[in-house]
């Protein structure tokens, strides 16, 4: 049987994959919103729409659930990875994926895609290539007052942007207040992503994330990889750091050439297909 969608999750982080060699979808934003909407669609953190084919190399894209679309994505590279392998489009144990924030490179840690590393590539912290408005300059540990509260913040892009809200206590209601008024500040032109973080200890760091386009979610792969490098950054962790989050733990190690590798689980959630009256919404 053929499947419409493929329902993954990575740590609690919902993704649907869309094959669009399989099926016809218009993703345009409002159907992207519907798909992803709890109570009148699928529900997810997002879509992943691929394998696309271009140079004998594979592409996908990260949809968000505003019907935004990202540069890329920790979790969705690990579940789109997964996909592959269930699908059959790959049988190798390492290769490469496109993204629109740049290449990754994934490797398969057992036999059937549950566990995956991945070479997410290198972060900058450069105010123009993230990007944060104002003077060209490194952002870190810079102040930025949000909602009559005095924060510090580092800012990085690991082919989407980040920026790292270190904070005593964490819990989701401030991740989403302060998240939210973050996320679209004038600061930030393309808008953020935001990791409200916690060191435990020098290998252990503890996030709560807001994510740009989605809101509130329990794991983010490029968030735990941004909050890492942060950390690395203002000299608060070392370089073998896991990453503690709502929904579960993700490994972010940082190699000496600036490469952050980040190991983490895949689960399969559901094979579906899309009921006539949603197929009625979302061609119109
Ligand atoms: N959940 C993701 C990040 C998805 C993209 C993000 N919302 C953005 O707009 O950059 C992850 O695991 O990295």
């Amino acid at each position: 049987m053929n499947f419409d969608f493929y329902k993954y999750h990575a740590l609690g982080n919902d993704y649907i994959v869309i094959d669009p060699n399989k099926t016809k979808v218009n993703l345009s934003e409002e159907n992207i919103r519907l798909i992803c909407h709890r109570n009148f669609g699928v529900g997810s953190d997002g879509i992943l729409y691929g394998p696309l084919f271009q140079d004998k190399s594979i592409y996908f894209r990260i949809l968000n659930p505003d019907g935004s679309e990202a540069e890329k994505s920790g979790n969705g590279i690990r579940i789109f990875s997964r996909f592959l392998v269930d699908a059959e489009y790959v049988t190798d144990k390492e290769f490469n994926l496109g993204t629109l924030g740049g290449n990754v490179r994934v490797e398969l840690l057992d036999d059937n895609g549950r566990r995956i590393r991945v070479d997410m590539g290198t972060v900058t912290f450069q105010s123009r290539q993230i990007p944060v408005a104002g003077p060209a300059r490194e952002v870190v540990n810079e102040e930025l007052v949000v909602n009559n509260q005095r924060l510090f913040i580092t800012c990085l892009s690991i082919g989407n942007p980040h920026c790292v809200v270190p904070c005593d206590e964490l819990g989701r209601e401030t991740a989403s207040g302060l998240g939210a008024a973050i996320e679209s500040h004038e600061l930030f032109p393309n808008r953020i992503n935001v990791q409200f973080l916690k060191i435990l200890n020098r290998n252990n760091i503890q996030i709560e994330i807001w994510e740009r386009g989605a809101g509130y979610t329990l794991a983010s792969g490029s968030s735990s990889c941004a909050a890492a490098s942060a950390a690395y950054k203002m000299g608060l962790a070392g370089n073998e750091i896991n990453v503690h989050m709502p929904g579960g733990i993700i490994r972010v190690d940082i190699q000496n050439d600036g490469h952050v590798f980040m190991t983490g689980s895949v689960t399969q959630v559901a094979q579906g297909v899309f009921s006539e009256d949603l197929w009625r919404q979302i061609q119109g």
